[in-house]
């Protein structure tokens, strides 16, 4: 009895870790023919996400390397042509895991063989300099957001300044905040600083995890990549509006909206994976989002159309702006990885123009990409604004006051857009516009603009005043940025808005009446079919919308000229179709008035 308890848990420890291999190379095999790493990742039926990540983390770091190793010492067909992803894997965990290769399976055992030959390869040929170095040259510090749907921002400074952290000075200028993150002051592990830009974020070495806090398993601090943040920091919706995050999952920025939004109005969160909707919909929970409601479709066929007011658009992406994500496919020479760059730019062009033709109130949309890929981002945005003349972009360094990297030159949107580069900024590498629309009184948006610098203001001079003062500037700062509460600016936009309700008055209780008998009824269909979408009529609509979009979805070639020109001919189309729709949508409005 005695002897046999330990063999047991050995066979199911050993079976884990194959099983962890296994799951790993299989997933490398995916990536290589193009899959997207976080994708594979998050639908690999392995618990344990981090350690897999991990794992692999470490194969395309030291991938180069072991193209030399596999060629040398011939361990392929000297092992009956073992298999190449699940080689490579185990040969990573044998060399440079902390734990070691684990486990007595015939092809770990195979592999274990060739450990002084692969030592001797490495030293005799200088393989170490082969590593992937783009991450690890990068310093990338630790952003948590406190979420102020949970708890308040000093409370989590009080509960750090307990674990005996110490806060430094934000500086009064981003590259004097940059030149401090990067400096040798904030390697300690026991220093913080408070992000100059989005107040509710804090910035730790990246080395700082918090895993065993209550604040951290609670849900009241959620690390976040600061470019990840400004997404949802560049929409600023305002209390009690609605807004749609078109591509929610897994909900981070979700979360933050809601926090931006203080719970109030309306968010409706919408992604098409079932995997990441259920993920989403643990984590909205878990991060007390109570204003919103999911739904587990394809953002293309997302019904309701009238009150939406903001949208976010961060679409699935190469993910090449990623830090940790080293892939010799995103290099943009891998065939498959062009392909795939042009089937995702597509899509986002197609998700883009839908956002930006079907909802008759959207005022302001903020379209973003983990990706560093130009295709993905500035093309996208182009050609979006070439064929939707109803929208503007909005200047985005100028609402992140000191931020640098605009978008990549040689495309008519690139002084507009932001990027985070990640040897710059800090940051992840992050692409991200904001699209406002152009009849909004010009006033309104640059109030809007206005708002978000005030706010760095006031942080300046916080800042200088330092910790003590924190608390009562902390609430100076959240007014203007989330409800506008200067009475000077809310006193000119609420009689600029009082104006337009009463011109749009009559159309919108119309419109309202429509919307409750008819979008009740889908209410309850959508609510039902959100994961099978079998309702006919909603199915029929959004196979229109589709087709509208699909139809009208051209991507932008890089050539400025040839742009253009394609942009004169879509206008002339556009005037003689185009127009005739928005035309049609006026003459509608019209007679809903005069009836
Ligand atoms: C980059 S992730 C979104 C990350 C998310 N915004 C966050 O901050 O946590 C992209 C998501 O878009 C979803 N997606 C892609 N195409 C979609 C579509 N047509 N409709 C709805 N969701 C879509 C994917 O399932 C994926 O979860």
């Amino acid at each position: 009895m005695v002897t046999e308890k330990p063999v047991k848990i050995m066979n199911k420890n050993h079976d884990k870790t194959t099983g962890l291999y296994k799951i790993a190379a299989k997933i490398l095999k995916k990536v290589k023919t193009g899959s997207s790493f976080k994708t594979q990742l998050y639908q690999a039926q392995y618990p344990n996400k981090l350690l897999l990540n991990a794992v692999l983390m470490n194969v395309f770091k030291w991938e180069n390397v072991i193209d030399v190793l596999v060629e040398k010492s011939n361990i392929l067909e000297k092992e009956n042509n073992m298999d190449r992803e699940l080689v490579y894997v185990l040969i990573t965990e044998m060399m440079w895991s902390k734990f070691g290769l684990k486990g007595t399976a015939k092809n770990i055992l195979a592999v274990k063989k060739y450990k002084d030959e692969f030592l001797q390869l490495m030293k005799e040929n200088d393989l170490e300099k082969l590593t992937s170095s783009t991450h690890t040259k990068v310093m990338k510090p630790r952003f948590f957001r406190v979420n102020t749907l949970l708890t308040t921002l000093e409370k989590i400074l009080e509960k750090l300044s307990e674990l005996k952290f110490i806060k430094l000075k934000t500086p009064k200028s981003y590259a004097q905040f940059l030149e401090l993150i990067k400096s040798d002051k904030f390697k300690g592990r026991n220093v913080f600083v408070q992000d100059i830009h989005i107040k509710e974020l804090l910035v730790f070495n990246s080395k700082v995890k918090f895993y065993e806090i209550e604040e951290y398993n609670n849900g009241s601090l959620i690390v976040q990549d600061k470019a990840s943040c400004l997404a949802a920091y560049l929409l600023n919706p305002k209390s009690n509006s609605t807004v749609l995050d078109m591509c929610a999952a897994p909900g981070m920025k979700t979360s933050h909206l809601a926090a931006i939004m203080q719970n109030t109005g309306k968010l409706y969160a919408v992604d098409r994976s079932k995997e990441r909707f259920y993920i989403l919909q643990n984590m909205l929970e878990k991060y007390g989002v109570q204003n919103v409601e999911t739904f587990n479709m394809d953002a293309l066929t997302f019904p309701y159309y009238d009150d939406v007011k903001y949208i976010l658009l961060d679409p699935s992406c190469s993910g090449s702006g990623i830090v940790d994500r080293v892939r010799n496919d995103s290099s943009g020479q891998n065939q498959n990885f062009q392909t795939r760059l042009k089937k995702l730019a597509n899509v986002h062009a197609q998700l883009l123009n839908h956002a930006l033709k079907s909802y008759p109130n959207l005022e302001r949309l903020v379209y973003s990409t983990c990706s560093a890929n130009h295709e993905e981002n500035e093309a996208v945005v182009d050609e979006a604004l070439s064929i939707n003349g109803k929208f503007k972009l909005l200047d985005c360094t100028k609402m992140v006051k000191g931020w640098t990297n605009k978008g990549a030159p040689g495309y008519d949107c690139s002084e507009m857009c932001l990027n985070a580069v990640p040897s710059v900024d800090c940051t992840n590498g992050f692409f991200i516009s904001v699209f406002v629309r152009r009849d909004l009184e010009d006033n309104d948006i640059a109030e809007e603009e206005e708002n978000i610098e005030d706010s760095e203001d006031i942080k300046e001079e916080r800042v200088v005043e330092d910790n003590e003062i924190v608390d009562k500037k902390v609430k100076i700062l959240k007014k203007p940025i989330i409800s506008n509460n200067d009475t000077n600016v809310e006193n000119k936009s609420q009689i600029k808005k009082n104006k337009k309700r009463k011109r749009n008055e009559v159309v919108k209780e119309e419109k309202v009446f429509e919307h409750n008998e008819i979008v009740d009824k889908k209410v309850k269909k959508v609510k039902k079919s959100s994961i099978t979408n079998t309702n006919k009529n909603l199915e029929n609509k959004s196979q229109i919308i589709k087709n509208k979009n699909i139809e009208g979805t051209p991507l932008v070639k890089s050539k400025n000229a040839k742009r253009r020109e394609r942009r004169l001919k879509l206008e002339k189309a556009n005037e003689s179709s185009g127009l005739q729709t928005t035309k049609t949508k006026k003459q509608k409005k019209v007679k809903v008035e005069e009836t």
